[in-house]
């Protein structure tokens, strides 16, 4: 699913108009209907007080539409203008004119006004800002929100929070609505995804409001969100008549005295999601544990005890997966830097390999084109630099992307996979997740997709959703306290066969037509 810019989204919004004949007002109406179902069916005519805070722009516009169906139904409601600026738009002020025609007195909220008590119990609709906001909010609209955030009231957003913008960091987080649900219009917004601004969105659901679905389509954005949909496409089936030698052999380099696990649920994972082969390469403290713990893995030892000092071997293994738990010993770097110069088969890199790289950034020239770097975000500031905000930190990964030939795997609560202009956002994985040992198991599944013939970002694109949806898996058994990395490991089989799972048939909506008639 794409991530549109308010530029695209004013964009589709006006080709539907022309396509569909109709006015901006009717696309309006659509939404606060929309909005209208989605509480009338929750709260079933409840009389819960309502407080419904309009700007002046059109999300404004859409608070007032809502108001005025919400009334027509009986509901328990204050309307609240927050008169910003003088420069209305023209669909908020026709459904002004409409709540005055049913009798319905808004109060025009304004600099130095009272604003009304809001009960812990009452529901606040935020229709305050837009994708329209394009500075920060004056001081006593910033007095406004502080209000409502500290009223305790469940907060519902239209289309976004209030004081998040769409393109760039927020500069005051005094003056930014905390939802607690934000019905976004047609599709998600990138924000409810980065740490900084998704904090602001503790939930969020997608309106459809019919806007032309081949003018979508057709746009390019420089995000996406990853779902089964985009990865069904890119999943390669198994051949009855194939044998292991087709599924490719994964190596995997690293490991150090007392950090051999790692090396064991990364080479596990590898065999998990697949990989027809897999050696461990590792010093020779790790050869008795590997060998005991995993049946299925060939290891190969390093001339040193206890970390590792020469990395070279004689098979030719697929795709190599390196840095786990390795160390960053002299000797593993000078290592680690004579590998590079004669290693041709793709590279995944993680922990120590990142931190290696980091030391010595002329390494980076060294790497097989297309190489995936898994880091966490202290990898990614040794790797890339600080960074200002998130969205700052997004364009320093992609130009780092491009100017190594890189893919950077950007681990976090979603992760974001960022090749050179695009980066590709993660829905799956929890925070039970944040746990030793996770961040190894992505790295084998990973190197094992790789192994199979997926191309680089497939492989990392869809790494990072099998990991996490193995991890969503595995919490229905273990909570999220006890869920390990061990764990995900295991649920890796059912994260693969979830993928062909048909959607669950949604619940009728009776009263979806309702609002209209
Ligand atoms: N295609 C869509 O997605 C649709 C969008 N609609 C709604 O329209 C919204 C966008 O409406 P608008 O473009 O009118 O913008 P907003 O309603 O977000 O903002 C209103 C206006 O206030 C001004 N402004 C921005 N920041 C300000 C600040 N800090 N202080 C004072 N004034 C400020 C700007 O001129 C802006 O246009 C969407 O978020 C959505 O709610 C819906 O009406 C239906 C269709
Ligand atoms: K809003």
């Amino acid at each position: 699913m794409k991530f549109f810019n308010a530029e695209q989204i004013y964009a589709a919004d006006k080709f539907t108009i022309k396509k569909q004949q109709i006015s901006s007002n009717e696309l309006m109406e659509r939404a606060a209907v929309q909005i209208f179902n989605w509480l009338h069916l929750r709260m079933q005519g409840a009389q819960v007080k309502i407080h419904l805070f309009c700007g002046i722009g059109n999300n404004g516009g859409d608070g007032m539409a809502l108001a005025r169906h919400l009334k027509e139904h009986g509901y328990n409601i204050t309307v609240n203008v927050v008169n910003y600026s003088e420069k209305r738009s023209k669909d908020f002020l026709i459904n002004l004119d409409r709540l005055k025609d049913r009798k319905i007195w808004p109060n025009f909220l304004e600099r130095d006004c009272e604003f009304e008590e809001i009960g812990r119990d009452d529901i606040i609709v935020d229709a305050i800002f837009g994708i329209g906001l394009n500075r920060t909010p004056d001081s006593w609209v910033t007095k406004l929100i502080q209000h409502l955030n500290d009223s305790g009231a469940f907060i519902l957003s239209v289309d976004l929070p209030s004081g998040v913008f769409m393109d760039k960091a927020i500069e005051n987080t005094q003056a930014v609505i905390k939802a607690n649900h934000v019905l976004s219009f047609q599709a998600p917004k990138l924000i409810f995804f980065l740490p900084e601004t998704g904090i602001y969105s503790n939930q969020w659901e997608v309106l459809d409001i019919g806007l032309d679905p081949e003018h979508l389509a057709g746009l390019e954005t420089e995000f996406e969100l990853i779902g089964k949909n985009e990865l069904l496409p890119v999943y390669i089936p198994r051949e009855k008549f194939s044998h292991k030698g087709n599924y490719g052999h994964a190596l995997i380099i690293g490991g150090s005295y007392g950090k051999i696990g790692a090396v064991s649920l990364a080479s596990k994972a590898a065999m998990a999601i697949g990989s027809g082969l897999v050696t461990a390469y590792v010093p020779k403290c790790g050869y008795v544990p590997i060998q005991t713990a995993l049946p299925e893995v060939m290891v190969i030892t390093d001339k040193d005890e206890n970390h590792i000092q020469d990395i070279t071997f004689d098979i030719a293994p697929t795709v190599i997966g390196l840095g786990v738990g390795m160390g960053v010993a002299q000797e593993t770097s000078e290592a680690f830097s004579s590998f590079l110069d004669s290693v041709k088969s793709p590279l995944v890199i993680d922990a120590d390999g990142l931190n290696l790289l980091s030391k010595k950034k002329d390494l980076l020239k060294k790497l097989t084109p297309k190489t995936i770097l898994t880091p966490h975000p202290k990898e990614l500031k040794r790797l890339i630099g600080e960074w200002k905000d998130d969205f700052d930190k997004l364009k320093k990964a992609k130009a780092f992307s491009k100017k190594y030939d890189v893919i950077l795997v950007l681990k976090g609560a979603h992760t974001i996979t960022v090749y050179e202009n695009h980066g590709y956002v993660n829905n799956t994985g929890n925070p039970g997740m944040a746990t030793a040992g996770s961040g190894d198991v992505l790295t084998g599944v990973i190197t094992g997709l790789l192994a199979q013939g997926y191309e680089p970002l497939d492989a990392a694109v869809f790494g990072v959703y099998l990991h996490g949806r193995a991890g969503d898996i595995a919490l229905e058994q273990t909570g999220y306290q006890a869920l390990t990395a061990s764990k995900i490991i295991e649920a890796i089989g059912l994260a693969f066969i979830d993928l062909f799972k048909m959607p669950e048939e949604p619940v009728p909506q009776e009263e979806s037509n309702e609002a209209q008639s």
